[in-house]
């Protein structure tokens, strides 16, 4: 007998084991490994996947419940992603079923629902239900319409038997109970398949042929429709509505034809396109660069090899690095094998999307949040059914259900998005890894700026799993040059009383774009919701003394307070560093400076790009349409202007202020900088017209901004990991943050002293628990409990741990033990403790 365990779909830890299921004869064939089911679980029925098979003794078998139901035809999972699962859950110490979970669209996130039925008594006795209960009274007329209803319906939900019969959910109750209906339950999915009527010859060719001579003149619509089917015969079945539409006929029309034997109609299942209607301008590869050649021949033998690499694609901005992630995919294609390409969720725009549909057409599948859920369901249908051998996406496109997987593409790979904030808390960069290592896949991590993490692991041994090889591309495809870059101090513009927040260098260039009919792209860089004090004066920011990084404004309690340590202090009147009472809160707006250039420059076209003006769906797509078609002068946003936009005619970019991303209470604040200033600086100059950037500073002589200007990178990171190394910080040391909630703050302040001492007095015992500062390869340290950046969310209030840790130590592992064990001390079941391992926000 064999027997199926199953991950169930309870949100409970405790359940988060498989367990033990007996297959029915019926199903048999149906049950593999990766299989979605419908199975009891105490009183309900729940969804949960099939993660193995096992043959155990037939008494044993005969005991067990058996599956009610299989959900799909394909088994969403494969057995290589039940296995990444695992994996999963013990990297980032998740529960199972959330990692498979994230695994599959939203569609696909089944609920179980009542379904309700006619009792044994009122089936059988297939009459009318006056003679059917004899002691219904005249007043039980409502009883007897459920039971007509349910009658003709067959089977139906509870939800619709209430909204039909609103209030009478007390009489379907008593119903119930006297056996007149019964109940199940079955697991219903949130997003149906797409079907559409559609017609077909129901005889052959030859047949409908000599027909048509049949059909007497008052026919003659008929025959319209007959003839016109054998003439398209082969676009058969063909969409009822498109019939219609061509023919301007009747439904009348055609289901004559039906009724008289010549066509069939019935439903078809489509998939919902997206992309449906639109032109993708064919593209072929082009020749590439000698530098470009150069990286393409080292990838493109391991991907004909079949084999497992890794490599990080330095390149700069323009220099061509998409052409290369073309040719690539081709290889895999040739191969007869598939392909993913990650890109950042803002990053995936109309113009992205092109590249890969005008290379690979219809065989590209796209995945992003902006599609309903009835899109994303069906284009990860077409990748599960095998009719897409590419897919573009987002973060989640990682776990793209190809069978036989031979390139992952990460594009920015440095991008924080590629990081889960919510459960499963993974980061997309290291499951790409771990996915391509189980299937013998090769692994392109390309950016202009690749993370201090990524380029460590290329250049040394690092903490992290894998070693990347470093390939390079210094300069752009066009062979033009990298624009150049002025940075304006905007202390000395304060002290010469320009008080506007354009500098005058910003403001002549922007004149000149204007007079010239050239484009301008301004940044403003604000990230977060934190405040941070600054000196208007002379740029001075307060830092935490033993964290170095920047203290947070509270505005009700009036003081500064680190969210690594918990170091705190009042917050100045005046500058302790040059007196000046010029020191205030930062913050602007997108929309203030809107504003200001519309007091500026009168006249001027601004499209405005950040959350709020592009919630709605399509409205990123159609600003930035508007833009390229040169209806405005200027586009203003936040990060999302930053990423892979390639417009010939922007020269001009401009930063409103570099600091704001700096000053963040972040460690990673001097890496995103640079980030960011190198990808908005990259979006001037990539075509015929030379380009210029102006970057507005407080702090110009920082060195994140002072290499970024330069276009240096290695001397930002050389110095940037000094600091990291000085303090302790990735990719040095691993991070895992721990935030414990609870509604009640004295019991969640001891929790959270019971949590750091527990660990410690633990880590201690196994002898991991060293200061980094030795030389000891296994180390871990605890930094905290402190009150976390949102130290109250919904009610509950949050405490939290940075554990810092490095070696071959299981402190992930550890981290989750002392949670669970926590959590189970409580007994209100109230406590929360969530684990983040590696994570991009300390928050
Ligand atoms: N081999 C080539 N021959 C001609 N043009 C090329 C070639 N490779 C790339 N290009 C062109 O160079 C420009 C920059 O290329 P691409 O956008 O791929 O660079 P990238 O490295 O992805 O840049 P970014 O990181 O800024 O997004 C594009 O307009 C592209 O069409
Ligand atoms: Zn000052
Ligand atoms: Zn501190």
């Amino acid at each position: 007998m064999e027997i199926a365990k199953v991950i169930v779909d309870v949100p409970v830890r405790s359940t988060d084991r498989p367990f033990d299921y007996s297959i029915p004869d019926a199903l048999r064939l149906w049950i593999e490994v990766g299989s979605r089911v419908a199975v009891p679980f105490g009183h309900r029925t729940v969804q949960g996947f099939v993660v193995s098979l096992e043959s155990g003794e037939t008494e044993t078998a005969s005991g067990l419940k058996p599956i009610q139901e299989v959900l799909d035809l394909l088994p969403p999972l494969s057995p290589e992603l039940v296995e990444l699962g695992d994996w999963m859950s013990q990297r980032y110490a998740c529960r199972r079923i959330s990692a498979l979970q994230a695994m599959l669209p939203t569609a696909l996130k089944g609920k179980a629902e009542r379904l309700i039925s006619l009792g044994e008594e009122a089936e059988a006795a297939d009459k009318p239900a006056d003679e059917l209960f004899p002691l219904f009274l005249e007043e039980d007329l409502e009883e007897r319409t459920i039971i007509d209803f349910v009658r003709k319906a067959g089977e139906v939900t509870m939800k619709q038997l209430t909204r039909s019969f609103p209030g009478a959910a007390e009489t379907v109750k008593f119903m119930l109970r006297r056996g007149m209906l019964t109940e199940s339950q079955s697991i219903k999915d949130k997003m149906g398949k797409k079907k559409l009527k559609a017609v077909d010859l129901a005889i052959g060719l030859a047949a409908a042929r000599e027909s048509l001579s049949t059909f007497p003149a008052r026919s003659a619509r008929q025959k319209d429709v007959l003839s016109f089917l054998i003439e398209m015969e082969q676009m058969l079945p063909m969409p009822m509505k498109d019939l219609l539409a061509i023919l301007q006929v009747t439904a009348g029309t055609v289901k004559a034809l039906e009724e008289k034997g010549y066509i069939e109609i019935s439903e078809i299942e489509v998939y919902r396109d997206p992309y449906r209607g639109r032109d993708f301008k064919p593209s072929s590869p082009l020749p590439l660069t000698p530098e470009q050649q150069k990286v393409f021949t080292r990838i493109a033998r391991t991907v004909d090899e079949q084999q497992h690499e890794v490599f990080l694609l330095h390149g700069v901005t323009g220099s061509g690095k998409t052409e290369i992630y073309l040719q690539c995919i081709q290889r895999a294609v040739d191969q007869g094998r598939q392909a993913v390409v990650l890109v950042p969720e803002i990053a995936l725009t109309p113009q992205m999307v092109e590249r890969f549909k005008g290379r690979f057409g219809s065989g590209v599948a796209v995945m992003h949040s902006r599609l309903s859920v009835g899109e994303r369901y069906d284009e990860w249908r077409k990748i599960r059914e095998g009719k897409a051998m590419v897919a573009v996406g987002a973060r989640s496109a990682v776990f793209a259900p190809f069978a036989n997987l031979g390139l992952i593409i990460m594009d920015e790979e440095h991008e924080s998005s590629y990081k889960q904030e919510e459960n499963p808390k993974y980061h997309a960069r290291d499951v790409a890894v771990r996915r391509a290592e189980q299937g013998g896949a090769a692994v392109i991590l390309g950016s202009a700026t690749p993370s201090l993490e990524s380029y460590h692991a290329a250049r040394s041994r690092s903490d992290i799993h894998f070693s990347p090889v470093l390939l390079e591309m210094p300069t752009r495809a066009l062979g033009n040059a990298l624009p150049k870059v002025h940075v304006v101090d905007m202390r000395d513009e304060l002290k010469e009383g320009n008080r506007s927040m354009f500098s005058r260098r910003l403001h002549a260039a922007l004149e000149r774009r204007l007079e010239k009919g050239e484009q301008t792209v301004l940044l403003l860089n604000r990230r977060g919701f934190s405040t941070f004090v600054m000196c208007r004066s002379c740029g001075y920011v307060a830092t935490c003394p033993d964290c170095d990084i920047s203290l947070t404004y509270h505005s009700r309690s009036d003081n500064l307070r680190c969210h690594y340590c918990g170091h705190a202090e009042s917050s100045p009147k005046l500058c302790p560093e040059c007196g000046s009472e010029h020191i205030r809160f930062f913050g602007t707006g997108t929309q203030r400076v809107e504003e200001e250039l519309g007091k500026l420059f009168p006249g001027i076209r601004v499209i405005r790009m950040d959350v709020d003006t592009t919630t709605e769906k399509g409205s990123h797509e159609k600003l930035l349409n508007q833009f390229r078609d040169k209806k405005a002068d200027v586009l203003l946003g936040t990060q999302m202007v930053a990423k892979g936009l390639d417009f010939p005619d922007v020269t001009l970019v401009g930063v409103i202020t570099a600091d704001s991303a700096l000053n963040l209470p972040d460690f990673r604040a001097g890496e995103k900088t640079f980030q960011l200033l190198t990808q908005v600086a990259g979006r001037a100059g990539r075509h015929q017209l030379p380009g210029e950037v102006v970057v507005q500073s407080y702090t110009p002589e920082h060195y994140s901004i002072v290499h970024a200007s330069g276009h240096d990178y290695y001397s930002f990171v050389r110095e940037e990991l000094k600091h990291r190394r000085a303090l302790h910080y990735p990719p040095y040391c691993r991070l895992i943050l721990v935030t414990l909630s609870h509604e009640q703050l004295p019991l969640l302040l001891k929790m959270a002293e019971n949590y750091a001492l527990n660990l410690q007095g633990r880590a201690r015992q196994l002898r991991w628990f060293a200061s980094l500062d030795k030389l000891s390869a296994d180390a871990l340290d605890l930094l905290g409990p402190v009150a976390s950046p949102l130290p109250k969310l919904k009610g509950r209030y949050r405490f939290q741990c940075i554990i810092k840790w490095r070696g071959a130590i299981d402190a992930i592992g550890l981290a989750r033990q002392i949670a669970e064990e926590l959590e189970d001390s409580v007994r209100d079941n109230n406590l929360q403790i969530s684990i983040d391992v590696d994570p991009q926000m300390l928050m």
